[in-house]
């Protein structure tokens, strides 16, 4: 079994259910004869305005993780709290509003926006229908955010091609933002960027995270961005927690064989 309860570095008083907690998630996924745990036993609590890194190598369960939490998928045993109650015990009003409490940025930032409508329509559409938002909030949060994402407020009326993909990234960010979620997501979310774009993306969510008292799930390969975003680190494993504690610590001075091994084979790649 993994468990660990994290909070940032310093802080004072910790909650036992945390913001967002899985409570023994197990996933297995059955095609035909065969099974695969993804996720195995994980227990873990992020508190609030806490950042944590999740690594490991590809197929450890990190984006399963994520899915758990967003309520795309269902533990097999187990469960995820928000709060302290379990997701899926909630009522359809309640689902709205952990749906806008909860959001996500992935890597694919083509993927966060219909094709067919511009960047505005978009974001209008998902923050007043699925977060409840009126039109003039969501209106008036769409346009000082983009602008402190260091954006034109006329790029919102392009569509998502007619974007770079670092701007593309800083809307994606807008929008998960407008709704004020208490928790962020984000899984891979400036891969695919060049490392100039990287650094004002990481900059901007980490700022946001502070301002606003966000938590935020950071699941990423690069063991830099982590140590540069996350107060503390979960390495995973064939679906296990195999390492946890304050990023510096666990980067600098792995006590798992598995962690070091991450952060050698990073090394020696860079
Ligand atoms: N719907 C599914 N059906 C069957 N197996 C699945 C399904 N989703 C995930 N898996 C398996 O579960 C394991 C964990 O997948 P997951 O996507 O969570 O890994 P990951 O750590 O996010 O990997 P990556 O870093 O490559 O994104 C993998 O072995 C994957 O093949």
């Amino acid at each position: 079994m993994s468990q660990t309860t994290l909070a940032p570095e310093g802080t004072a008083t910790r909650e036992p259910s945390g913001i967002l907690a899985f409570e023994n998630v197990t996933r297995v996924f059955r095609t035909g004869l065969e099974s695969h745990t993804a996720l195995d036993d994980v227990s873990l609590t992020l508190q609030e305005s806490q950042r944590i890194g999740i690594i490991g190598e590809s197929g450890s369960g990190k984006s399963t993780l994520v899915r758990m939490a967003l309520g795309l998928d269902r533990p097999t045993s187990g469960r995820v709290l928000y709060q302290g109650r379990d997701i899926h015990s909630f009522s359809q009003a309640e689902w709205l509003a952990y749906r806008r409490a909860i959001q996500w940025i992935g890597q694919d930032t083509g993927g966060a926006f219909n094709p067919r409508w511009t960047i505005r329509k978009s974001m209008m559409r998902v923050n007043t229908t699925l977060c409840g938002l009126t039109a003039k909030d969501a209106k008036d949060r769409m346009e000082s955010l983009t602008v402190q994402m260091g954006l034109d407020a006329a790029l919102l009326d392009r569509k998502p091609a007619a974007l770079s993909g670092g701007q593309r990234q800083r809307f994606a960010i807008v929008r998960a933002v407008i709704p004020e979620p208490k928790v962020l997501l984000a899984d891979e979310a400036v891969s695919a960027l060049d490392v100039s774009v990287q650094g004002t993306v990481l900059n901007l969510l980490k700022e946001y995270c502070d301002t606003a008292d966000c938590a935020l799930m950071f699941v990423s390969h690069g063991l830099p961005t982590t140590a540069f975003m996350t107060h503390d680190v979960v390495v995973m494993k064939n679906g296990v927690v195999v390492e946890h504690g304050p990023t510096r610590r666990v980067l600098e001075e792995p006590e798992h064989d598995y962690t070091r091994q991450l952060v050698d084979a990073y090394t020696y790649d860079a």
